[in-house]
Parts: structure tokens; C-alpha cells; sequence
């Protein structure tokens, strides 16, 4: 199982180091063909406005959107999570608009900029050590989308399908069980497009 982490900017080799520990190939992504050769695809934390710019002037915007329209899964963290809303707060124009989440960004203010915490996440056994910075916050969510965890009465990760995303960064740990689950997503994908 082959899984790209999109390297524009951002958390990228963190991810790669996760996906490998969960057992499978971890590719950096620079270039919109590169998308062919993969089962699944990371959007890392970083800056979403840069990463949204850097995805615009390197096309992968139609090319992200059609690898989804395939399938294939996607997984954003933080701002990762941004790019893949439908909507953002605050009017900023959606980038991917692929998950029909609604989005906060820098949602828990100033004093909780970063933080970690113990999350218990629907479909995993033991809680997932969650590194949360300046991060998001999902503020609605579609018919489809089903919440599997919150934080304070906040939703912090959901999944549509195929596509899942979380606001805390899973990829600073050694807890690979996010990642394992996502790898669980691409298989599951796989058996039903044969
Ligand atoms: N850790 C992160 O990815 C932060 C996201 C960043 N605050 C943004 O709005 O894009």
C-alpha cells in the first residue's frame, strides 16, 4: 500500500515516519502526478492559507478533487483539515471543498494555543495522544459525516466515507492507531473497488 502525504509545506516527513511505522509506504508528494501511483493521500498541518496558495500555483487542486471523486481516501490534519472543508468561518474562501464540514480556524484562542491531551476516538480501542496546535475546530457537519471524537463538546476528528480528518496533529507521537486506521480505510477501499 503506497500512501502520499502532500509535501508542500508542513508536517510532512512526521506523517511519512507514522504511515511506515503503521505498515505501509509513505511517499512525499511534490508533484500532481504523483497522485497516480497512490492508494491514499495525507494534507499535513502547516499554514492552510500558504498550503492552499502552494496547491493552487502547483494544480493540485483538480487533481486532489479527482483522486477523491475516485475513492481514494483522504486524510487532513489540522490544516490539512482546513483545506478539505467545504466551508470556512470568517467568509475565507474553501480550498478543496471536499468534506462537508464546516471549519474554525485558531479555534482555541490565545491561553490554549498548544496542548496535548488523551482523546477517545470511535473505532479505536485505547485513547489516541493528541498534540493539538493552533488548531481547528469543526463547527457543523453533513447528514453523512459522522463525528468520532470531541473535545470539550467539540468535534475534533470526523470521517465522510472515504475521507477523514482530525484537528490535533497524530503524527507528533509514537501512537500510530490513527494512522493504522486510516490504512484500514485505504484496504477496505480497495476490496470494494475490486
Ligand atoms: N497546526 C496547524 O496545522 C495549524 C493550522 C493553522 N492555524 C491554520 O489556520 O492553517
Amino acid at each position: 500500500m503506497r500512501v502520499g502525504v502532500l509535501a508542500l509545506q508542513g508536517a510532512v516527513a512526521e506523517h511519512i515516519r507514522s504511515i511506515e511505522n503503521a505498515g505501509a509506504e509513505g511517499i512525499a508528494v511534490k508533484h500532481a502526478e504523483q497522485l497516480d501511483e497512490l492508494d491514499g493521500l495525507i494534507i499535513p498541518g502547516g499554514e492552510s492559507t500558504t498550503i492552499g496558495k502552494l496547491m493552487r500555483k502547483y494544480d493540485f487542486l483538480d487533481a486532489i478533487r479527482s483522486f477523491s471523486n475516485q475513492g481514494k481516501p483522504v486524510f487532513g490534519t489540522c490544516a490539512g483539515l482546513i483545506v478539505m472543508a467545504k466551508e470556512i468561518e470568517n467568509g475565507e474562501e474553501a480550498h478543496l471543498g471536499l468534506m462537508d464540514i464546516k471549519v474554525s480556524r485558531n479555534a482555541f484562542g490565545r491561553q490554549r494555543e498548544s496542548f496535548e491531551t488523551d482523546l477517545d476516538i470511535r473505532g479505536l480501542e485505547e485513547p489516541v495522544r493528541a498534540v493539538f496546535i493552533r488548531a481547528p475546530l469543526i463547527t457543523a457537519v453533513g447528514n453523512n459525516v459522522e463525528v468520532l471524537s470531541t473535545y470539550n463538546n467539540e468535534i475534533v476528528t470526523a470521517r465522510e466515507g472515504h475521507l477523514l480528518v482530525s484537528s490535533f496533529h497524530p503524527e507528533l507521537t509514537d501512537d500510530y492507531s490513527l494512522h493504522a486506521y486510516f490504512l484500514e480505510m485505504i484496504k477496505t477501499n480497495q476490496a470494494a473497488l475490486k
